[in-house]
């Protein structure tokens, strides 16, 4: 595999890389800590030294989303020119442009707060907690409050709560490619290393952030928050809650309109000049129109968008950790998802105990038993409750001795016991291809029953068992030379709404993988009957292929049967690396790594904690069906992002390239500067019910991918088509009304404002607009409020200072026609435009820090007190 690892090792001078060279002892000593009591002294005081334990912050702050709106340079040069001609006597345009840029940030920043609000709420309800020794008890803390001296457990699929200095490994590897880059897990035990060591070499430390890939350890924290690598790098990056993808690519979306902006305005400006108008004039006209071209509602209006999303998805009883995580679903290509509890009940009930040798079946059972987790009903994992559940009548007379719990690589369990005759025997019970592995003298009809059993879907564990001598200790090392008992043999049915569930995914243009740790023949079966393809490659399989080669599999294979964790991880970053977004659904600890590695993670609320904890998104009722609805509330909210980008770029645009082109012949400026930055004000206004829109369905089938190439081209055919319009609205004010410079800008003013308001309604659908697809209602009311308003302007007292005049009635008549002739047109072009339209599927952008931002977001608090 590839290691992404910066080509100079980096040598990190913080306080894990000098833990790493103490030896265990000195740490313990060095942190004032009792290895069997963990921290007893002064609590707070620890935790007022080193802060909370947290590298961000999900307060909603009125100063930041303030400063977001005011960080436009144009508002700036704005101002300081409307100040500057203030100075000089306009006072009147002054003032108004002051009102109007006051209103438009006001606008900006109640919207961008209100989402906040909506961020932080979400927060709110998700805890990360961790198990601490302190004070000689474990307990539950929050990850946010552990401090330094904090004995903490970490076990696979974790995510390491702070920086720790290893006391204790079996076994245990942790993914650190968040700091590192590396794919591969580092291997972790609990020797120092010498002084200048690689971070990526730090063994005896586990590091925040970083995930546990296998095997589990025990460790003393020894930095937290900031002071930890991965805050180090976390705290540098915005981990802001409303930077979401969509933002990243609109910000191409902006790059271009910026472009045509500063092309515009300095033709303007220079042209202006150099026919001799008053540089103040042209320099405030440019300005406005560049404030007109840029789309500064435009955060708000994502933001918002996803925040109205959360709340309806919540309804749905879906919870959303963060706001992101809507739009990942929006993004989905491929699910991958595991079977037991996700599309099966997880309930599985007992059928039949098979013996393969002498033994009754109840006997096979009460042998199995003796090899489960549970013995009271409670714990273990949901097979062994079903045992559990069929135990036979009377108590067992065999005394249990030790117990090897069940992991997902061994896929075993084992038990030795005590028997009533005083013999002492190992019991292993298990995946039946390990078990049988594992025994010596298998009868031939024991393949036979076995594929009998997978052929009709059934789960089946095998058990197995040897006798020792007494005294003898369980160890891994005896779940060998066993003789096989029998075969449990246990259900565990599709659930009813999956079917239906999967094909509305279908629908969505989303491919259904299964990524399970049960045998191939019982995984196949699941999937036909509910309809997903069955080619299969099994954890052998996969183990001889290389990620190129399992990346070309990828493409014609349905279901990875008997994979175990890291290779459901393996498969999910080989996925994401064919550019698709990539969800995993998963609800158990050999989940918990795929579902990190996921664009979006997906669990259930019957998911255990690790599950749940690793994922994004978690389903909160059994039912399925909700999932395809998130998957289309996220592409809702992105159609509806991509109607605001389309008018922005056909109407708007082309209204401001009129007016720049028109102050060119005119012997007057078109538009105020002010009326410009009015006009917008209420054009944006009108915009804010576009998140209230509907969205067609053949809008939400494909995956809401950014395509700046299409946008570009729609800006070069439409733009041009609503500025044909302005300069049939110029021609009929100069040569039929004979307008002076009022009432030329009060008419086009009116026109203007008409046009790139109504033109969502057409852009809005590929359909025929009202007929064949129909705008919400807020879209409309607010679309022909906001024309209304315009048009009634002039007639107000308001209009004197505004600059406005009284239109003719017969201007208003001729105006209905142009904005009709206008709407048909766009239909025409849209017809022409959409028929010719490449289905180039667009570049993804791809946020490179996705991974860590989503990492931070656990780390994060609503006061961080600067230390
Ligand atoms: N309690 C248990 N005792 C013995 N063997 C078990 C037990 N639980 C599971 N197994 C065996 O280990 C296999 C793998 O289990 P694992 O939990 O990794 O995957 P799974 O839950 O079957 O599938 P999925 O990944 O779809 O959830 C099972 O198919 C079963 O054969
Ligand atoms: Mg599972």
């Amino acid at each position: 595999m590839t290691a992404l690892a910066p080509p100079v090792p980096r040598a990190p001078a913080t306080a894990v890389a000098d833990a790493a060279t103490w030896d265990t002892v000195s740490t313990l000593r060095a942190m004032h800590v009792d290895a069997a009591v963990g921290v007893t002294d002064d609590l707070a005081g620890r935790l007022a030294r080193s802060g909370p334990n947290a590298v961000t912050s999900h307060r909603a702050r009125v100063l930041p989303a303030l400063g977001h709106q005011l960080a436009s340079p144009l508002l700036g040069l704005l101002v300081v020119a409307a100040v500057v001609s203030a100075a000089v006597g306009e006072r009147g345009g002054a003032a108004t442009i002051a009102v109007v840029v006051v209103l438009s940030v006001g606008l900006g920043f109640g919207n961008e707060y209100r989402a906040e609000r909506a961020a932080q709420a979400l927060h709110d309800q998700v805890h990360h907690t961790t198990v601490v020794l302190r004070d000689g008890r474990r307990q539950e803390v929050d990850v946010t409050g552990l401090v330094p001296g904090d004995l903490v457990d970490i076990a696979l699929g974790d995510v390491v709560p702070a920086d720790l200095r290893l006391l204790d490994v079996t076994g245990l590897e942790c993914d650190e490619s968040v700091l590192t880059g590396e794919s591969v897990p580092a291997i972790k035990d609990t020797g120092t290393v010498p002084a200048g060591t690689p971070l990526a070499e730090l063994t005896g430390c586990a590091l925040m952030g970083t995930v546990v890939a296998a095997g589990s350890g025990h460790g003393i924290v020894v930095a937290t928050g900031a002071a930890t690598e991965f805050g180090g790098v976390a705290v540098g990056l915005d981990t802001h809650p409303l930077d979401t993808r969509f933002q990243v690519g609109l910000r191409s979306f902006s790059v271009l309109l910026a472009w045509v902006a500063v092309v515009l305005t300095t033709a303007v400006l220079v042209v202006n000049v150099a026919l001799g108008r008053p540089l103040l004039d042209a320099v405030l006209f440019s300005l406005a129109i560049a404030v007109g071209i840029t789309p500064q509602l435009l955060p708000a209006v994502v933001s918002s968008s996803l925040a109205a999303g959360s709340r309806r998805l919540s309804r749905r009883h879906v919870l959303v950790k963060r706001l992101v995580c809507i739009e990942d679903l929006g993004d989905v290509d491929v699910l991958l998802t595991d079977k037991t509890g996700t599309l099966t009940e997880g309930r599985p009930v007992f059928l039949r105990a098979v013996p393969t040798g002498d033994d009754r079946p109840e006997d096979v059972l009460r042998w199995g038993l003796r090899a489960t987790e549970t013995t009271d009903g409670t714990g273990g994992n949901a097979l062994d409750r079903a045992l559990r559940a069929a135990e036979p009548a009377g108590s067992d007379d065999a005394v249990r001795l030790a117990l090897l719990p069940f992991d997902h690589e061994r896929r075993l369990v084992s038990a030795l016991v005590r028997t009533a005759d005083g013999t002492c025997v190992v019991v292993t019970k298990g995946a039946p291809e390990a078990v049988l592995d594992r025994c010596v003298d298998v009868p031939s009809g024991v393949a036979h029953a076995l594929a009998a059993e997978f052929a009709a879907g059934n789960r089946v564990v095998a058990v197995a068992t040897r006798t020792v001598p007494g005294g003898h200790a369980l160890t891994v090392d005896d779940e060998h030379g066993l003789t096989v008992r029998g075969l449990l043999v246990a259900s565990d049915p599709p659930k009813d709404d999956a079917a239906d569930a999967l094909s509305r995914l279908a629908d969505l243009g989303i491919t259904v993988k299964v990524v399970t740790g049960d045998a191939a023949p019982v995984a196949v079966h699941v999937c036909r009957q509910l309809g997903l393809g069955d080619t299969v490659l099994t954890g052998a399989d996969l183990a001889v292929l290389d990620d190129d080669e399992l990346a070309a599999a990828l493409a014609t294979t349905s279901v990875f049967a008997r994979v175990s964790p890291q290779d459901k991880a393996r498969i999910v970053a080989v996925q994401r690396r064919t550019g698709g977004g990539v969800a995993f659904l998963g609800d158990g600890v050999n989940d918990a790594l795929a579902l990190h590695g996921a664009d979006v993670g997906i669990s259930v609320e019957s998911a255990t904690d690790v599950a749940k904890d690793a994922a994004d998104v978690i389903l909160l009722e059994k039912d399925l069906g909700v999932l395809a609805d998130g998957v289309t509330e996220g592409r809702r909210i992105f159609v509806n992002t991509i109607k605001y980008v389309l008018m922005g770029t056909s109407s708007n645009v082309g209204n401001m390239a009129s007016a720049a082109g028109a102050s060119l012949f005119l012997g007057f400026l078109p538009m105020l500067p002010s009326q410009i930055l009015l006009n917008n004000l209420l054009y944006d206004t009108s915009q804010l019910a576009i998140p209230t829109d509907r969205a067609d369905d053949e809008q939400v089938r494909r995956p809401a991918h950014w395509d700046i190439a299409f946008i570009r081209r729609f800006m070069l055919v439409f733009g041009p088509l609503s500025s044909l319009f302005d300069a049939l609205t110029f021609v009929v004010l100069l040569t039929v009304l004979h307008a002076g410079p009022t009432e030329f800008r009060t008419g086009w003013f009116v026109e203007s404002l008409a046009t790139q308001t109504l033109v969502v309604l057409a852009i809005r659908t590929r359909r025929v607009p009202f007929w064949r697809s129909r705008p919400s209602l807020p879209l409309v009311l607010a679309a022909v409020g906001v024309v209304a308003v315009g048009a009634v302007l002039p007639a107000t007292p308001l209009a004197r200072s505004l600059g406005f005049t009284p239109l003719p009635a017969v201007y208003y008549l001729v105006l209905v026609g142009f904005v009709v002739g206008y709407l048909l047109l766009i239909e025409v072009g849209k017809a022409a435009f959409y028929a010719t339209a490449s289905r180039a599927t667009a570049v993804r952008p791809r946020d490179p820090h996705r991974h860590l931002r989503r990492r931070a977001a656990r780390f994060s608090v609503v006061h961080r007190s600067t230390r």
